[in-house]
């Protein structure tokens, strides 16, 4: 069964086509992220899957209902949404904040110990929201977001301003998520958290899918067709695969001297670049 499927959408501001003709299907259980550079789409795709846009053309669905559907109440709590930082009481305490959508969920107390462990914010939870860091609050709404252990969650760029300890433990409590779970789809513009954590990737650009696969199969597509061999001496030699590089491997290697041996590939960041010609951000 698919989470999303999402066939030739299209979405239109004005003149300006921010998604041309996208299809996708992502299968229940995946962790999916979506890559592209600034301005590709990325947003605007995650706003129509959950019903905060409509597509121009295209049809979008979530959980086999069409996308709009999932704003109903009945539907809610099957999902969770980290778009931003907004929806959070600035005067409340991150406890309390967690409180409020226990509540909404019919929740027992303990998940919100649960659920701090997982974003990592035991130490703080009496703490203001009005006076949290960026990173913090992004981890109380994350926490928001996944205190039901939704069955599809949607993050837009979860870890973009956290420092790489708390990426890390996010990363691992998403994991965890995933294993007891929950299909998750992600957008990012970083691209190790698009390879240590996305079982597939899809790279937009300009408002169109580019390249869609795991991060390993598109980095043996995009292979660069060279090998490289580091001989005991402590040089590199970067082959061609043809004859003569054939002989001389074969050289080297009746005198003992390859201390390894490789095929170049791409990075998915190389891949990136290649395919959208946007430099990492
Ligand atoms: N509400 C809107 N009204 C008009 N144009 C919009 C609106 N939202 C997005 N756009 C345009 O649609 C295009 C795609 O924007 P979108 O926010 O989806 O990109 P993105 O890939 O998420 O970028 P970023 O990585 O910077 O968040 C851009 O050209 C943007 O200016």
């Amino acid at each position: 069964m698919n989470a999303i499927s999402v066939q030739n959408i299209q979405k239109a501001f004005g003149g300006n086509m921010a998604l041309k003709d996208v299809s996708f299907e992502i299968p229940k259980g995946e962790i999916f992220g979506f890559l592209g550079p600034s301005g590709s789409g990325k947003t605007t795709l995650l706003k129509i899957l959950t019903a905060q846009l409509e597509a121009t053309d295209g049809h979008a669905a979530v959980m086999e209902m069409p996308s709009r559907m999932m704003q109903k109440t009945a539907q809610k709590r099957r999902f969770g949404i980290l778009t931003d930082n907004s929806g959070l009481y600035e005067r409340l305490s991150i406890e309390e904040n967690l409180d409020v959508f226990r509540r909404l969920y019919d929740l027992p107390k303990s998940s919100i110990d649960q659920v701090l462990h997982f974003v990592n914010l035991n130490t703080d939870r009496k703490k203001r929201v009005s006076v949290l860091s960026k990173g913090m609050r992004q981890r109380v709404t994350l926490a928001c977001a996944i205190i039901h252990e939704p069955e599809l969650l949607f993050l837009d760029e979860p870890t973009s301003a956290l420092d790489p300890v708390n990426t890390a433990h996010i990363h691992k409590g998403l994991r965890y998520l995933n294993e007891r779970g929950t299909t998750i789809f992600l957008t990012t513009h970083d691209m190790t958290e698009a390879e240590s954590l996305c079982e597939r990737v899809a790279i937009l650009h300009k408002g169109e899918i580019r390249a869609i696969g795991a991060p390993d199969e598109l980095k043996k597509i995009h292979r660069d067709g060279t090998l490289t061999v580091e001989l005991t001496s402590g040089e590199k030699e970067r082959l061609s695969m043809d004859e003569d590089s054939a002989a001389a491997i074969a050289g080297w290697m009746s005198r003992g001297q390859i201390d390894r041996m490789y095929t170049n590939e791409l990075s998915l960041g190389d891949i990136f670049i290649k395919l959208t010609g946007s430099e990492l951000v």
